[in-house]
């Protein structure tokens, strides 16, 4: 395997460079461009509206979690939701966050203006063709591949060796700023939550600290402007995230979030007061297989842009990838081979993205 320098950012992947969304949708059209069209559009039989009463995503109060004594039934009974929210759903809303409400609005209020910088700016930030960081698309891999009706800004932000610092540096001074208290906060959750799951899980929790101490942490803001045919095209293609544990900020209101639960989509309604996490592969991965990485999709509409930011956490870069050796004895079984994280990630962004089929790589046995 290619030796990692220490000094060197990584260089994850690359995507084909692809026109902007936000500028194709400043046009008067009425069709979108054929490479949107989607042949499989939300309307088609798998997409059926899930039967009522649609089950909501479950919300976990972390208040329970990070302020009552972990002895008291408060403290267990929301425990155990969180297990059972990442063992049947993947996906949970969490409250009393701790994350201040002033800095969300900050970072909420740059993020609109970067997305709404003249393009002769965007254009220095702009993906290069050897490296996927930057404005653009990721997992483009073929000229003939079907778009997704957005615009996104991808960076690594952890560990600071990682960092492309030149295209951080380039950031307008206010974002850069209000992005550096972000990471570090959602950090701090992403790893609280994770303890929690670790004590859930029964596992050994030093385990899940070393896994994670030094994680690795990358920011992707998602743009989707409204769309004049919103049942041809999709914001993003369904996926499984390839981290451990995605924090979702949705910036508006507006609808767009759909997970697969039990062959039905099910939307995920905005919470003004709520962030959304889901599990990743990589923790699906380190849980043996008792955690779900779920499959979900964005959709779009013809009224509202939607905007939101994901922040993706996985382990430490110089970790194996594979299931926590205190769940493997658990268990009796590994149910996931194991590989370098590096040789892992970079598998991962040379595909086009295909529902949790890389996933499928790393499964020893069928369960
Ligand atoms: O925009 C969203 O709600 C979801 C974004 C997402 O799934 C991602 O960035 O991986
Ligand atoms: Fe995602």
């Amino acid at each position: 395997m290619e030796q990692h320098n220490e000094e060197e950012p990584i260089n994850f992947g690359r995507s084909l460079i692809v026109p902007s969304v936000q500028e194709l949708a400043k046009q008067p059209i009425t069709n979108i461009p054929p490479r949107y069209v989607h042949h499989d559009p939300h309307h088609a039989s798998d997409n059926a509206p899930a039967p009522a009463p649609t089950p909501s995503v479950p919300v976990i109060d972390l208040r329970y979690l990070f302020v009552e004594a972990s002895g008291s039934l408060a403290y267990s009974s929301e425990l155990n939701k969180l297990h059972t929210a990442s063992k049947e759903w993947g996906f949970f809303q969490v409250i009393n966050h701790g994350i201040s409400e002033s800095l969300l609005e900050d970072f909420k209020r740059e993020i609109l203006s970067f997305f709404n910088l003249p393009m002769e700016e965007k254009l220095k930030l702009w993906q290069e063709e050897d490296n996927h960081e930057g404005f653009g698309q990721l997992f483009v891999v073929s000229e003939d591949q079907k778009l997704d009706w957005s615009d996104m800004f991808y960076i690594t932000t952890l560990p600071h060796n990682l960092r492309k610092s030149q295209l951080f540096q380039n950031l307008p001074q206010v974002l850069r700023e209000k992005f550096e208290a972000y990471s570090m906060e959602m950090k701090r959750l992403a790893v609280a939550i994770l303890g929690q799951m670790a004590l859930a899980l029964g596992m050994d929790t030093h385990e899940m600290t070393e896994l994670f101490q030094d994680g690795v942490q990358s920011v992707r803001m998602n743009y989707y402007p409204p769309c004049p045919q919103p049942e041809m095209a999709l914001g993003f293609s369904s996926h499984s995230d390839a981290d451990a544990l995605t924090i979702l900020y949705q910036l508006n209101q507006a609808a767009g979030l759909q997970i697969r639960k039990d062959g039905n989509w099910v939307t995920v309604k905005p919470r003004p007061d709520a962030l959304v996490v889901n599990v990743g592969d990589i923790l699906e991965i380190i849980s043996n297989g008792v955690y779900k990485s779920i499959e979900h999709r964005v959709i779009v509409n013809s009224d509202d842009k939607r905007m939101s930011v994901a922040t993706f956490y996985s382990s430490n870069m110089g970790t194996e990838l594979g299931p926590a050796r205190s769940l493997v004895a658990k268990h009796n079984v590994a149910n996931y081979r194991r590989v370098p994280l590096d040789a892992y990630f970079k598998g991962f962004f040379a595909r086009k993205l295909d529902g949790k089929s890389y996933l499928d790589f790393m499964k020893l046995h069928q369960h």
